[in-house]
């Protein structure tokens, strides 16, 4: 069994709105899975749901295999920071980490300096936590989530907010963490450039939907390429492309230009429908998107698909 988390048509309404459509979700095992939406797509709900903090509104999740009564159990296998953890601002790391090591039962103390080694706070445990830079906040967070050993750490915007440095020292132990100590990640940030650094999958929600979700290589291999179209006549193009192609997913940009996200294989093919209809094409190349496009090209709302 190599899901972690599995959902099945799972829903969140609040009132009479669906927040979460019906969602079908798995997160393998070794993966960084990067959750990437729009502010209000629906992540931090998915990942409350996950864990524990809402209750779906209908549909059903696995952890580890494990549903019904056995998830609690399988739950513990995993960590959560979908909230700011409510660390106490002057106690020092080792005593913040002493109080929820007790609170949650962990007999094991020694863990907590472990963890303090893994995320690189060995040298300032006795530092408050109020003179810890938004980083060493962050990094604590992560420490309190190792504190169980968990296989797998759901992060919900672990990099809002923190400086250039910031950012990397996470990027940095995320990275340890899944490669040398094997912990599937499931993150999500409004940081694209980071999320590119870090994740070997890409999920994208938009209202609730999953509407695209890819590895790296096929995002690589497949999305980022899109072809860019400068004509004398974007309406008429439109209307050819559309009759041509059914499932063409075009966007089309002021000053007659448009990009076309598929059919980059068959850009020549494009380009002399276009021609032989009498379309003047001033420019016809082929960009290469990053993800922070490729993901505006999914979500903006113009966007034909
Ligand atoms: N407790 C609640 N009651 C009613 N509506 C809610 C509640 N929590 C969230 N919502 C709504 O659900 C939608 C999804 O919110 P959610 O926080 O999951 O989005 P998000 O993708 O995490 O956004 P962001 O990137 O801004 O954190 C939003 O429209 C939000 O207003």
């Amino acid at each position: 069994m190599d899901a972690i988390i599995q959902t099945f048509q799972l829903t969140k309404k609040y009132k009479d709105e669906t927040i979460i459509k019906p969602l079908d979700f798995s997160l393998k095992k070794g993966e960084i899975c990067a959750l990437i939406g729009k502010n209000g797509a629906g992540k931090s709900t998915f990942f409350k749901i996950l864990a524990g903090q809402q209750m779906p509104s209908s549909g059903e999740i696995q952890l580890f295999g494990k549903s019904g009564k056995e998830i609690e159990t399988a739950k513990r296998r995993m960590a959560f920071m979908v909230e700011t953890p409510a660390f106490f601002p002057d106690f020092t790391a080792v005593q913040n980490l002493e109080y929820f090591r007790i609170q949650r039962g962990i007999v094991d103390k020694k863990r907590m300096y472990e963890v303090l080694e893994i995320v690189g706070l060995a040298h300032e445990k006795k530092k408050r936590f109020n003179d810890y830079s938004m980083g060493m906040k962050q990094r604590l967070g992560i420490a309190l989530c190792l504190l169980s050993s968990p296989d797998c750490l759901v992060l919900d915007e672990p990099i809002n907010g923190l400086d250039v440095e910031g950012i990397m020292e996470i990027r940095k132990l995320l990275r340890k963490l899944n490669q040398e100590n094997q912990i599937t990640i499931l993150i999500s940030s409004h940081i694209l450039t980071e999320l590119d650094l870090l994740a070997t999958r890409f999920v994208f929600i938009k209202n609730g939907v999953i509407v695209d979700d890819l590895s790296r290589e096929l995002l690589e291999e497949k999305s980022r390429k899109q072809i860019l179209l400068t004509v004398d006549d974007s309406a008429k193009t439109v209307q050819l492309l559309e009759r041509a192609y059914a499932d063409i997913q075009f966007k089309v940009l002021p000053n007659q230009e448009i990009t076309i996200q598929n059919y980059v294989e068959r850009s020549g093919e494009i380009n002399r429908l276009l021609v032989e209809n009498g379309v003047m094409v001033k420019e016809f190349s082929i960009k290469v998107m990053n993800l922070e496009e490729y993901f505006l090209g999914l979500v903006e709302e113009d966007t034909h698909d």
